[in-house]
């Protein structure tokens, strides 16, 4: 595992050539004093393509950083365990709980997918007797997962602060006024094991195409497997992993609450490196359960709804999922035309791992 200091331009996966795509830097540092130009980058990045590097590497940032390791460090532990253990309570709630590898579909056709995941909400780890697997029922562990529910909710606030602000939004349009704390939501800390997988050999293969539920998703990897489709592009490409920043994009919420302005940018994962078991953390960022918008579909229907509905859709097999509304699982952002990516060269460079 390492990060790359400089990503190539492309890399070579599964027999074909696929493009690294950039992304824009913004620093967390200066959204919290608002600095106006970064606002403004900001903006821009959500209304244009839906997705940025965040650096935390900031002394206000780092310390989220030094969460992401205690977290990825508490994740080799639970991963580790017996699956009984794992799967004390199941999945209790789409955002609480265990799923094994092989919940749902995989990205390629015909597989499953590739990972295993434990949620914590952020509205259970405040209950006196949080549902969370006795293996990390410890005081230490559970410290460290509210600090990173704490410090991920403040990061994620402190961006949709600086999108009302750059917006134009005042008063109750702002959108930390449907993100209220106090107010029952299914925000969550998502934690992905993804095993091992060689898409000519296993059946089990990463995560499926997508975009979030979320508002705002803060993500986690010091791995590549990450890729995205940016609006009106023909192919899938990587997202290099960035030392010091985390990924960020919007989620479908914040697209339906700005007007459909913003992008819920098309993503999934692959295997890389095929021996390798990659790890990711998410912090999803959700509206209140009762917030109000007006969906992909032209419904004006509650983020609870929303978040039901596409959780259902996200599960189901594929001759299900294609009963469901034609954007459900893309939320209304629609594809380019696919291109038939050009066979790699054999000189391409391939990614480090
Ligand atoms: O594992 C990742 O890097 C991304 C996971 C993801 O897209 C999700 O959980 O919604
Ligand atoms: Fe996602």
């Amino acid at each position: 595992m390492g990060i790359a200091m400089d990503p190539p331009q492309s890399v070579e996966w599964n027999g074909t050539k696929v493009p690294v795509y950039p992304m824009e830097t913004v620093d967390y540092s200066l959204l919290l004093s608002q600095d106006p130009a970064e606002v403004e980058k900001l903006v821009r990045c959500c209304e244009k393509e839906g997705f940025f590097y965040l650096d935390l590497r900031g002394i206000e940032g780092r310390r989220v950083l030094e969460d992401k390791e205690a977290t990825l460090d508490l994740m080799y532990r639970f991963f580790d365990a017996p699956l009984e253990a794992k799967n004390e309570f199941g999945l209790i709630a789409p955002h609480l709980g265990y799923e094994p590898v092989g919940s749902r579909r995989g990205v390629l056709d015909d597989t499953r997918d590739g990972y295993e995941m434990i949620k914590v909400s952020r509205d259970e780890i405040q209950r006196d007797s949080p549902k969370i697997p006795a293996v990390l029922k410890n005081s230490p562990d559970m410290k460290i997962l509210e600090h990173a529910i704490a410090n991920s909710n403040t990061v994620t606030k402190v961006i949709l602060s600086a999108l009302s602000t750059g917006t134009g939004r005042t008063g109750a349009d702002r959108f930390e006024n449907m993100h209220r704390n106090d107010r029952p939501s299914t925000s969550t800390l998502a934690m992905m094991h993804y095993i091992p997988s060689d898409p000519s050999k296993t059946k089990n293969i990463g995560h499926q195409k997508h975009t979030d539920i979320s508002s705002l998703t803060l993500l986690f990897s010091d791995q590549w497997g990450l890729q995205i489709r940016p609006p009106g592009s023909r192919e899938f490409g990587f997202v290099a992993p960035k030392e010091g920043c985390a990924v960020m994009n919007v989620g479908d919420s914040l697209r339906f609450a700005s007007g459909h302005t913003m992008q819920s940018c098309i993503h999934r994962v692959v295997p890389l490196n095929y021996d390798e078991h990659r790890y990711s953390i998410a912090y999803f960022l959700r509206a209140e359960d009762q917030t109000m918008f007006t969906d992909s579909e032209g419904r004006y229907i509650t983020a609870g709804q929303w978040h039901d509905e596409k959780f259902f859709a996200f599960k189901a097999e594929a001759a299900v999922q294609a009963l469901a509304p034609s954007s459900m699982l893309l939320g209304g952002m629609v594809e380019g035309a696919e291109v038939e990516p050009p066979k790699a060269a054999p000189t391409s460079v391939k990614a480090a791992a």
